[in-house]
């Protein structure tokens, strides 16, 4: 930056240029705004929609990250699927474009980040708290599973948290779209500490299953404070996961509800695990706090987890 320009907030302002069908170029602007940070391959930033003033995330990818078909394909997936979506648990798909240099991805803005940073903070939440997570997030896997959608990625990392602190699951870019519920994937994919056994064996394939073991582990970490399998290495992280070898520690409280459900959960048999009727109907989501099972959202009945723009 050459000196006059020193310190001065550069007006950065991405451009889509829309050819209309009476051959006219249209131009919508938005002005870039702060870096939320890095996602994968893309730079991400706040940015504002001038014409109507809305302040919304953008996952920007250069094309050049793009050469490797692989990379391309699970882009187009990730696209394709996000934008069929409609749902209040899950991150609104805004709008996509590109220009010569980047594939604009514009997101739902969510200022509080996501349960991951609310778990570095807090070390573990209360089982108050994560019923309540756990309602939002089971209605969101509800909503994908009856469109046939896997997410596959299901992670504290990618369930994001807005100014209301409401649960937004977002990141498709693992998630695959079933022709026929009788379908089996089999590709490898998914974040180690949250990854299900069959998706490790490839053999038999994997279906929804494997976003409910995920939640078990989610459960797990929220109320204990870390993942059930984690270890410094991945390779032994992944045979803990095959021989499902994690346990209670004897500080942590936990309820017999909460450690009931997981223990259900985190079955090697996908077909032995809960569906999420089961795990809504279950006694650790009924116990203590009744919480109405579809959350309206203006009297979301969550007890406040402090949020980031309150401190
Ligand atoms: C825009 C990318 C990603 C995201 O997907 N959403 C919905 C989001 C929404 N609001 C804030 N940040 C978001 N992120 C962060 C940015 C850096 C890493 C992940």
């Amino acid at each position: 930056m050459d000196r006059a320009n020193e310190g001065k907030d550069q007006l950065i302002i991405i451009e889509e240029k829309i050819s209309k069908v009476n051959g006219e170029m249209a131009v919508k602007k938005y002005l870039r705004g702060k870096l939320l940070g890095k996602g994968g391959f893309a730079k991400c930033y706040e940015v504002t929609n001038l014409e109507t003033k809305k302040v919304i995330a953008a996952k920007i990818i250069p094309k050049q990250t793009l050469t490797k078909n692989r990379a391309r394909q699970k882009l187009i997936s990730e696209i394709k699927i996000h934008k069929s979506l409609n749902h209040q648990h899950v991150v609104a798909f805004e709008h996509v474009f590109e220009d010569h240099e980047n594939v604009y991805i514009l997101l739902e803005l969510c200022t509080n980040h996501t349960l991951n940073e609310l778990i570095k903070r807090r070390k573990r939440l209360t089982e108050l708290e994560v019923q309540c997570y756990v309602v939002q997030i089971v209605n969101a896997l509800k909503y994908l599973h009856s469109h046939r959608v896997i997410h596959r990625d299901l992670k504290l990392g990618n369930l994001f948290l807005n100014e209301k602190m409401e649960i937004k699951l977002g990141d498709f870019g693992l998630a695959t779209k079933l022709e026929s519920d009788k379908e089996k994937k089999h590709t490898i994919c998914g974040t180690p500490n949250y990854i299900a056994p069959e998706i490790l064996d490839g053999k038999t394939g994997h279906s929804y299953e494997v976003d409910i073991w995920s939640l078990g582990v989610i459960i797990y970490t929220l109320i204990i404070g870390k993942p059930p399998f984690e270890t410094p290495d991945v390779k032994t992280t992944y045979k803990k996961i095959r021989n499902i070898s994690y346990g209670f520690p004897e500080n942590v409280p936990i309820s017999d509800q909460a450690r009931g459900l997981i223990t259900r959960i985190l079955n090697i048999d996908p077909q032995r695990r809960p569906s999420l009727d089961e795990i809504m109907s279950s006694s650790f989501l009924n116990t203590g706090g009744t919480i109405p099972k579809v959350l309206p959202l203006a009297t979301l009945a969550c007890p406040p987890s402090a949020s980031y723009t309150k401190q």
